[in-house]
This record gives C-alpha cells, sequence and structure tokens, in this order.
C-alpha cells in the first residue's frame, strides 16, 4: 500500500510542478503579445537571440538531468508558438533524403506553430521565402551539390537573403565536424558576435572551406576579424554539443 501512496505522492507533485508551468507559459506567451508591439514593424524572427538563449539555458541546465537537446526542443516549442502569435512567418522547407527524419529536424529547430510549405528544389524554397516578407527557407547546408548559396553573393539574386541558423541546433555526434545538415535563410541582418562567419569569397581565404562552385569558394571563418562585412552570406552561433 505504501508503494500507492508514493505515487499518489509524486502525482500530486508533478500535478503542481505542470500547474505551475502552464501558468509560466502562459505568462511568456503574453509577454509575446507585447515584443510584437515594440517591435513595431521589425523582423519577427530573431534566430541569433533565439540561439544564444538557448545556449544560455543549455549551460544553466549544466549538473541536472536535463539533457541540451530537451532544453533546445522544449524553447523551440515555446518561441515558435511565441513568433506565431506575434505575427504570420512561414517556414518553405526543400530537403533531401527521408521525410520523417526532414520534419524531426525541423520540428526540432522551429516547433510544431509555424506553417510549413514544402518545395521540391532549394531553389524553389529559396524563391519562396524570398518572395514572402516574413519567410524562412530551410534548406541542405551547404557543400556537395548543394550550391544554392551562390546566390547569396554579392551580385547575386538574393544577396539581400543570409543564412542564420544551423539544423540541428545541438550538434550531433557524428562526426560532421560542426557543419550543419541544414541551414535556415532569411532576410535578417547580421550581428556577427563570437560565431561562425560564412564568407563567399573567389579563391583562397583563411578559414574552412566549406563548399565551392566554380571559382567561389565558401569559408567558415572563426569570428569576424579581418572579415570584409561585403563577403559575408551568414552567420551560424557557435556549435552547442549534446
Ligand atoms: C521574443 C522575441 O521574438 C522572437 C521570439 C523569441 C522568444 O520567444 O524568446 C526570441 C526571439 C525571436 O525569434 C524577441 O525578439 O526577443
Amino acid at each position: 500500500m505504501s508503494g500507492n501512496s508514493d505515487l499518489e505522492k509524486v502525482r500530486r507533485e508533478l500535478d503542481r510542478v505542470d500547474r505551475a508551468m502552464l501558468g509560466l507559459i502562459a505568462e511568456r506567451l503574453a509577454l509575446s503579445a507585447d515584443v510584437r508591439k515594440a517591435k513595431a514593424g521589425a523582423k519577427l524572427w530573431r534566430p541569433a537571440r533565439e540561439d544564444s538563449h538557448v545556449a544560455d539555458l543549455v549551460s544553466m541546465a549544466q549538473g541536472t538531468d536535463t539533457p541540451p537537446a530537451l532544453v533546445s526542443r522544449i524553447w523551440a516549442e515555446l518561441m515558435s508558438a511565441s513568433i506565431s502569435v506575434q505575427g504570420s512567418t512561414r517556414l518553405h522547407f526543400a530537403l533531401e533524403g527521408d521525410t520523417r527524419t526532414n520534419l524531426a529536424l525541423i520540428r526540432d529547430r522551429f516547433g510544431g506553430s509555424l506553417p510549413l510549405l514544402s518545395y521540391p528544389t532549394s531553389s524553389a524554397a529559396l524563391a519562396a521565402a524570398y518572395g514572402d516578407d516574413e519567410g524562412i527557407a530551410v534548406v541542405p547546408a551547404p557543400g556537395g551539390m548543394n550550391n544554392w548559396w551562390t546566390s547569396l553573393a554579392p551580385g547575386g539574386a538574393m544577396s539581400d537573403f543570409k543564412i542564420v541558423a544551423a539544423l540541428p541546433r545541438i550538434e550531433l555526434k557524428d562526426g560532421r565536424q560542426g557543419w550543419p545538415q541544414a541551414v535556415a535563410v532569411a532576410a535578417i541582418d547580421l550581428d556577427l558576435a563570437n560565431g561562425r562567419v560564412l564568407c563567399a569569397i573567389r579563391g583562397k581565404a583563411k578559414g574552412t572551406l566549406r563548399a565551392e562552385s566554380g571559382d567561389l569558394c565558401l569559408y567558415e571563418m572563426n569570428g569576424a576579424d579581418g572579415v570584409d562585412r561585403n563577403d559575408v552570406i551568414g552567420y551560424l552561433p557557435p556549435p552547442v554539443s549534446s
């Protein structure tokens, strides 16, 4: 019998915690409505703010039983709910391979609240996002046959579009050496903090060569020191380890 009463006790505690969380979630969503007013015309989605916020929460969770991927996933839901309260951000995606894996990748980074539109090619997804005021494209990371990034380079058709987020946000321990599976692209002014700056450069440069197309090279640089702003086509936050 004591087993049962222990269970009842723990359930009551869980109920108490859940009710407290529900109250906090409602409070958070109400604050999002205030953020919208404060932003007045500015872009709703702030990927750098989201990523640095999640990185801070992950480090706060260190020493507890809360894994980084769980922190990232929960806040992906909360933040995407917050953005959907604020306005009409939509995700336009084209990813190769298994649909379920791709949807899980998107869900892990963006939660389930944002409308999701699928396209057969990266260029179609990018074009649709480009024509959508608050649109975000999710496409395979540059490299190999994925050379859509050349249109982000100076003189390209979408030179005001930037690579702004990495998927997955929490790095997998699979030897990819810090290069994501997919990236998010949007028309957002970059604030180059202490992350990974992506530059499209003709010819050789310092940094890690991530992709090539003709004589155009995509380099990943550590930080923005000595970087020519005109070459910058993206920014990724420092990777967060699982
Ligand atoms: C609340 C904001 O808007 C969005 C929602 C965020 C959130 O819910 O924490 C964070 C960044 C933005 O993508 C913000 O810019 O701070």
